[in-house]
């Protein structure tokens, strides 16, 4: 008989499509397996997810856990939409303070990787393929619902932190198009806001005019390419610095090709 361990180990291979097509009816029934067996982990999980064990086995309420509320229409030029609820106050508590916070680094073009950088400094935590639990993956698979992108076009995800004053001054997260023919365009950015009790730390678009300050649960997505797939300078953002209070966020970068498949390219 397999452990509880072993179970949830098992539920992560199905909801991550681990070396196979990702498959929700079997990741939650193995996920409430294991929490009859008495995985605390997998018990806390579906706690999070409003699942009981048995619940985990009904097509209906797996469904509700890809649904989200429709999205407003902030801006055309660049196209901007902004999602009241879209995480429960659960699912944003078991995501602050995932993973392991570093000083946020750059991508630096002339090396090809992540260097640091005195224009955002917050910090935040990439989340490893290890640290994909199944309430991060929900989420994941709930962005791709709503952005209509499929889940291989997904950066790592990162958690997030601003302590007062910390911030991610003004920039853009499109690669330079010479990198993105090799690596792919980072097109799309969706921001999950996990908490609110600070002051501060808005997500603002200087050229866009927009100021955008979401409450627990909240998201943004922005598309940073226009129409014709070029970088939009009119996506020009940034994290603001929080006077006072944590400001906690998820984002979640996605390209047009996966970058998965680029790491391993030979050339
Ligand atoms: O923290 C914010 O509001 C902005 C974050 C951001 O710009 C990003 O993750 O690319
Ligand atoms: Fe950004």
């Amino acid at each position: 008989m397999r452990s509880g361990d072993e179970l949830r180990a098992e539920a992560r291979m199905e909801a991550v499509g681990a070396g196979r097509p990702q498959n929700w009816p079997r990741a939650l029934a193995l996920l409430g397996r294991a929490a009859d067996a008495g995985n605390p982990q997998a018990q806390a999980e579906l706690e999070v997810l409003g699942l009981t064990p048995d619940h985990a086995r009904s097509a209906a309420d797996i469904d509700a856990l890809f649904a989200f509320p429709q999205p407003e229409r902030l801006s055309e030029q660049p196209r901007l939409r902004f999602v009241r609820g879209f995480a429960s106050a659960a699912e944003c508590a078991w995501l602050r303070g995932r993973g392991t916070l570093a000083p946020s680094q750059v991508f630096d073009p002339s090396t090809g990787g992540p260097r640091l950088d005195p224009r955002r400094s917050n910090r935040s935590a990439e989340l490893t393929f290890d640290e994909l639990d199944l309430v991060t993956q929900v989420l994941r698979s709930r962005i791709s619902a709503a952005t209509r992108l499929p889940l291989p076009l997904f950066e790592p995800p990162q958690v997030m932190r601003y302590e007062p004053g910390e911030e991610f001054q003004p920039h853009y997260d499109y690669l330079d198009p010479a990198l993105a023919a090799h690596a792919g365009q980072r097109i799309a950015t969706f921001l999950l806001y996990l908490n609110d009790d600070y002051e501060g730390g808005e997500t603002a678009f200087p050229e866009a005019g927009q100021v955008v300050r979401g409450a627990t649960g909240d998201a943004l997505f922005f598309a940073n390419v226009d129409g014709a797939n070029r970088p939009d300078p009119l996506t020009l953002h940034a994290g603001r610095p929080p006077n006072r209070g944590t400001k906690w966020v998820f984002s979640q970068w996605i390209r047009d090709r996966s970058p998965a498949a680029a790491r391993q390219s030979p050339d």
